[in-house]
């Protein structure tokens, strides 16, 4: 039985209409306004089976987040519906709020200048969540976040990714059986992102935690989520594996190239040039093509470093919709007609 189930989601915001320049223009639009709907989200379905771990993938503005706040209960649906849990969410009821949570990265709800201990006994009180289970849950979370005596420092001293953590800290304190996550490990260095991740996935092997997971990084969504969700101007494009979408648009590593001195200037015969800096240059190499592309670079030119990165997500994303395989027929037809659908 579906955790997650949304039938023919939709949400239309209604915005004012910037009215022509102009002094006269904008005292006659204090009077009379003009409103324009955008259509953020645009009959979407899907169903989220318990303990699964989905990426919610798509460009700027694509609707993602629109559809996290719906499924939060934040804000209501134009129409269609969505069940979370059997609850609806838009209802807000205290007992949904118990169940599931909402995780921002672009947002904090810790108090800034007390403790993160603090923060979380206030959790604690708003949830009524009983002393021995609210102690056993810091612990245990404390413990696989190696969080120590970070609790207890002025949360405006800690870093960014241990922010992060307090603030996961605090979204799981109730336990929920469902957790939205947008963006949780937007700004964070690269340690930081690998520590959140290896949260999130022990989290959800002990726990069978529901997670509908929104990120532009490539890596987060790869370790984390075997099917991906894409969604474009507010329409289901792809709902299937992940690996079936990188298999076929990511086939290529970026080759980050430091030399002893000024970059060659043959430097783009290895790849497609992205960028040169000084001794530093950008390349896009065929991941097939990366050993003996290195090989040959290093016959010929002497290195200060290298390094191989994956494509940005925001790339990959690109590429699907650049293809034109991906892309929504009509608002009837959502879904590609790909054979990785599931
Ligand atoms: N409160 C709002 N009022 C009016 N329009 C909005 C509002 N929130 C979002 N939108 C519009 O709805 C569309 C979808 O926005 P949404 O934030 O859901 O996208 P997103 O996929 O989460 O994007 P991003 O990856 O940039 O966060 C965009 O065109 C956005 O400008």
């Amino acid at each position: 039985m579906p955790v997650i189930e949304v039938d023919n989601l939709c949400k239309t915001y209604r915005v004012v209409q910037r009215s022509e320049e102009g002094l006269l223009a904008s005292f006659r639009g204090l009077f009379r306004r003009r409103y324009k709907s955008v259509q953020a989200v645009q009959r979407i379905s899907f169903e989220i089976e318990p303990g699964e771990m989905v990426a919610f993938l798509g460009p700027n503005g694509a609707g993602k987040t629109t559809t996290l706040k719906m499924l939060a209960g934040l804000i209501h649906p134009t129409s269609g519906s969505a069940q979370v849990l059997g609850f609806t969410p838009s209802e807000r009821s205290n007992e949904y709020r118990r169940r599931f949570a909402l995780v921002m990265g672009q947002k904090n709800q810790l108090w800034w200048d007390l403790p993160a201990r603090e923060s979380f006994r206030l959790h604690r009180e708003i949830y009524t969540i009983p002393t021995s289970q609210f102690e056993s849950v810091v612990g245990e979370l404390s413990d696989l976040l190696s969080l120590g005596d970070l609790v207890d420092q002025p949360v405006r001293e800690l870093s960014l990714g241990e922010r992060m953590k307090m603030e996961l800290v605090a979204a799981l304190l109730h336990s929920p059986r469902v957790l939205f996550l947008d963006e949780p490990t937007i700004g964070l260095d690269v340690v930081a992102q690998t520590q959140l991740r290896d949260f999130l996935r022990r989290y959800n092997r002990r726990h069978e935690v529901t997670v509908l997971l929104t990120s532009h990084y490539m890596k987060d969504v790869e370790s984390l989520c075997e099917r991906a969700i894409v969604i474009n101007h507010g329409k289901i494009v792809h709902d299937g594996s992940l690996a079936a979408i990188l298999n076929r648009f990511s086939q290529h590593k970026i080759l980050k190239l430091q030399f002893l001195e000024d970059a060659p200037e043959e430097v783009g015969r290895y790849g497609d040039l992205l960028e040169v800096r000084g001794p530093v240059a950008r390349l896009r190499v065929d991941r097939a093509e990366i050993a003996t592309t290195l090989a040959a670079i290093l016959d010929r030119h002497r290195l200060e470093d290298i390094t191989v990165e994956e494509v940005p997500m925001e790339e990959v994303i690109a590429e699907v919709f650049r293809s034109g395989e991906f892309q929504a027929v009509s608002p009837d037809e959502t879904v590609a007609s790909s054979a990785t659908s599931s």
